[in-house]
């Protein structure tokens, strides 16, 4: 797999992976980028089908997605990174953290799930996008993305519509069947990297209790949520979530210390 990344910063600082969501790519991360490199390098890549990542043939699994990010690692020579997810980045994140606990420093999930079900709701937007392409989802998609507010805004539906219409049939329908087939829950209680949870409040689409429901199982977990802030709550919120995200990666957790 010929995962695209970029990867910014300073020479030798500790690594942050910044994984997107289902329709968007890599520069969903563009606000974070200068905020983050300041004291960390940047990898941050598109998921299968996504950006410049070429589409395997579904269906794909959480585990596909999380062997992207070791494979990637691995490449560069990272034994250890930060991970902040989005969603479908979200869920990756803990598939890592769940299944390759040795290679994540500390996590962060933004505006995701552990449990999104119906899967059959998932089944048939692979089937509806596979027969219609990705355009069909973006009149859906936008007002889930973004506070009303936002959502219209030209500059946000160049941007954001341009990256969902982008995104490769096959590789968005074989991420909805990752997520129709995803068993996260059973493995939460085992996390053991230091994670931060934040929701957004208006988000449809992982609403707050989805992420109430993350940090009540992750030992020791944290949760912020942030209004106004829908479902692309870094893009919508960039300082805020910039802000918790600096101080998750760089906070001294020893008590004692
Ligand atoms: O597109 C959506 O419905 C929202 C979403 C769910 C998983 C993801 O990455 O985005």
């Amino acid at each position: 797999m010929n995962v695209n990344y970029e990867l910014t910063g300073p020479d030798g600082a500790p690594v942050v992976v910044l994984s997107n969501s289902l329709g968007t790519d890599l520069t969903l991360w563009d606000e974070q980028v200068p905020a983050l490199t300041r004291e960390f390098q940047v990898l941050r890549y598109d998921q299968r089908g996504h950006g410049a990542t070429p589409a395997k043939p579904g269906p794909y699994t959480l585990k596909q997605l999380g062997r992207d990010v070791l494979a990637l690692l691995d490449a560069l020579g990272v034994r250890k990174a930060h991970f902040a997810g989005l969603s479908l980045g979200g869920m990756t994140g803990m598939w890592l953290a769940e299944h390759a606990p040795e290679r994540i420093d500390r996590l962060a999930l933004i505006c995701t799930s552990a449990e999104l079900g119906p899967a059959s709701m998932w089944r048939d937007r692979a089937a509806l996008v596979r027969q219609r392409d990705t355009r069909a989802m973006v009149v859906p998609s936008l007002p889930k993305w973004f506070t009303p507010e936002l959502a219209g805004r030209a500059d946000i539906v160049e941007k954001f519509g341009g990256m969902l219409v982008a995104a490769d049939a096959e590789g968005y329908a074989g991420c909805c069947e990752a997520i129709a087939e995803m068993d996260l829950l059973p493995k939460l209680g085992e996390i053991t990297a230091p994670t931060l949870v934040i929701a957004g409040a208006e988000d449809p689409a992982t609403p707050p209790p989805h992420a109430e429901r993350i940090a009540a199982a992750v030992p020791g977990a944290r949760l912020e949520v942030l209004s106004p802030a829908a479902h692309l709550a870094n893009a919508e919120q960039p300082e805020a979530v910039n802000r918790l995200l600096l101080d998750h990666f760089t906070r001294n957790l020893c008590a004692a210390c």
